[in-house]
């Protein structure tokens, strides 16, 4: 097993490569964004070279696509593709009901597109992103650069009838600058602690002007793969409400994680 890595990597790495088995040939995959669906890309990338997996991929940033194009998967547009058999991505949070907080690596708005545009989502992540009530995690909202300060302070002002914890709002930063997403827009991120109704909050902070969308994903995720550093797996079915345990064997994939980690 290798030893260089941490073991959040490990279980980001096991609930990826668990996921590649609702990978099949023929199949239109949404391929998300962050570290974890890093790692499922390049076990496809492996699937594809080594087994002649065949594949089209729907990126959800650009920064995917670049990595999906570099391990030799065909990368497609949503509008080529027009509508998915499966988007796999990651999260920031989710809870029980598979409700979600995104868009910590600021690709929400292609990740909310390409996941509702799929027959099924299925979401990687470690164990630590499992949480009773959605909030904890900073909740990022996509903002057009115009007039941002006056929509920031639209948000504050809504916030104040939420049933929040706290309302911080702070414009995502990239060094000195303000951080631009894919489509040319801000980020802002409400520091909420917890989020008593996401439901609501998602219909209420999406008629704001200014905001284009919010990273709570409602009824989308249908199942979510939890992937823990030993490099057990537990996957969470909403429509089956059922819940299976794994595992991944680290002595048989050693390989496979290790051409992977270069
Ligand atoms: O929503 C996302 C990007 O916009 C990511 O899926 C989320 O931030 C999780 O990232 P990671 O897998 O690196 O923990």
């Amino acid at each position: 097993m290798p030893s260089d890595l941490s073991p959040i990597d490990k279980a980001k790495f096991v609930a990826a490569k668990q996921a590649t088995q609702y990978v099949q040939d023929g199949m239109k995959v949404g391929l998300g964004t962050g570290s974890t669906a890093a790692w499922l890309v390049k076990c496809l990338g492996e699937m594809v070279e080594k087994d002649g997996l065949k594949i089209k991929g729907v990126p959800t940033s650009t920064r995917t696509a670049e990595l999906a194009r570099d391990v030799g998967i065909e990368v497609i547009s949503l509008d080529e593709a027009k509508w998915l058999d499966l988007t796999i991505d990651g999260a920031d949070e989710f809870d029980g009901n598979l409700n979600l907080i995104k868009g910590g690596g600021g690709a929400l708005l292609q990740e909310k597109i390409v996941a509702t545009a799929s027959d099924q989502m299925i979401v990687i992540a470690d164990a630590a992103k499992n949480v009773e009530t959605l909030g904890n995690f900073p909740l990022p909202i996509e903002v057009i650069p115009f007039g941002w300060q006056t929509t920031k302070t639209l948000v504050e002002e809504t916030l104040i009838g939420m049933d929040v914890l706290g309302r911080k709002v702070s414009l995502r930063m990239n060094g000195e600058a303000p951080y631009y997403t894919d489509e040319g827009n801000h980020i802002l991120d409400l520091h909420l602690n917890r989020i008593g109704n996401a439901r609501q909050l998602s219909l209420i902070l999406n008629q704001i002007p200014g905001v284009v969308e919010n990273g709570l994903f409602i009824d989308i995720c249908d199942i979510v793969i939890i992937g823990f550093g030993d490099g057990r797996v537990e996957v969470r079915d909403i429509n089956e409400g059922s819940v299976e345990e794994g595992r991944i064997d680290f002595l048989e994939t050693d390989n496979l994680f290790a051409d992977l980690n270069d």
